[in-house]
């Protein structure tokens, strides 16, 4: 095989994860809200190993100041997109905010409702030790679920706003606390959100369930970045620190609308033969003949 041809890929589970951590192999993660962001993560050219339908969607796509205000009905709207487009990525979705945290039963028929209706693989919960026995209910009816521990952006106004979680003895004490439950729970993996280096560090050689980690450092057993953040697709004064911006996106946008703009208004585009369609003259001629007929008939009306 030469070394342009990409490796064949299989679909990624659970067992392909945790050969993965098992191996030393890092996971790819990367948010997607929409079909051809999610033919992108499919792609063979450019294979990731997990997409995610994060609901960091309500920013990024919405246009909303939070992920709060997020519904399950919106995050099915863009889940069945998604998963339209993703052949071989493990498709998890985010549970929105208030969607699992009311009773088990909920979260079960919310999970059922996101498996049935949308195809995912599975769901990512944010929380603690507090949604352990939900965790447990959605493993137990055959629903993977994966865990989000550290900061909890379902949970900034609570938290004081985004910030590093699990800095201090207390802090990291209840983060890796919160970390076992989950995983005893039935996690089948662990995004981990903002935390200090050795905590994540720790967590990942002390757990058996593969970690994600977004702003957790480079130990995790993978990482995930949000699309518009990797692409820098909008228009941002603040940049977290986890952020690496590996295209501009939005300043490539920019240039080909000014481009367009520009050749609408000096009428170079579109080029009136190699962008436009011809006509037969003979029929041309045909249709103006009728047309006058019909002028020269209303006029003498
Ligand atoms: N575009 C986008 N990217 C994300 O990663 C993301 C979303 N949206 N929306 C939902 C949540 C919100 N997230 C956030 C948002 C802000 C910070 C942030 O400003 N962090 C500070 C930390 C300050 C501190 O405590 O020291 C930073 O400067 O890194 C972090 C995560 C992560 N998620
Ligand atoms: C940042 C990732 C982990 C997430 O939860 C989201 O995009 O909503
Ligand atoms: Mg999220």
């Amino acid at each position: 095989m030469s070394v342009h041809t990409p490796l064949p890929r299989k679909k990624t589970t659970i067992a392909s994860l945790l050969a993965s951590r098992s191996s030393g192999t890092p996971i790819t993660v990367v948010t997607a809200y929409d079909y051809p962001t999610a033919l992108t993560l499919s792609s063979s050219s450019c294979p990731i190993d997990m997409t995610l339908v994060g609901d960091s969607l309500a920013q990024t796509a919405l246009g909303l100041p939070s992920t709060t205000s997020l519904t399950l009905d919106e995050m099915i709207h863009h889940a069945k997109a998604v998963a339209r487009g993703t052949t071989t990525p493990f498709l998890v979705v985010d549970m929105p905010f208030g969607s699992f945290h009311i009773s088990e039963e909920q979260a079960a028929r919310n999970a059922c409702r996101l498996v049935q209706e949308a195809g995912i693989d599975a769901v990512k919960l944010e929380g603690g030790r507090e949604i352990a026995p939900i965790v447990r209910k959605l493993t137990s009816i055959g629903i993977p679920v994966m865990a989000h521990v550290g900061l909890l952006p379902q949970r900034h106004v609570a938290m004081s706003g985004y910030r590093v979680q699990g800095k201090d003895v207390a802090g990291a004490e209840r983060i890796w606390g919160d970390a076992l439950a989950l995983q005893e729970a039935g996690a089948f993996s662990m995004v981990i959100e903002a935390v200090p280096t050795p905590l994540a560090k720790y967590m990942t050689e002390n757990l058996d369930i593969p970690t994600i980690g977004i702003g957790a450092g480079p130990y995790t057993n993978g990482q995930v970045l949000v699309w518009d953040d990797l692409l820098t697709t909008t228009p941002s004064d603040h940049k977290p620190k986890f952020v690496r911006r590996f295209a501009d996106v939005r300043s490539l946008r920019e240039k080909a609308i000014a481009a367009y703009s520009t050749a609408v208004k000096d009428r170079s585009f579109p080029h009136e033969i190699d962008e436009s369609y011809k006509m037969d003259k003979s029929e041309w001629e045909k249709f103006m003949e009728r047309r006058r007929a019909d002028e020269s008939s209303v006029k003498s009306d």
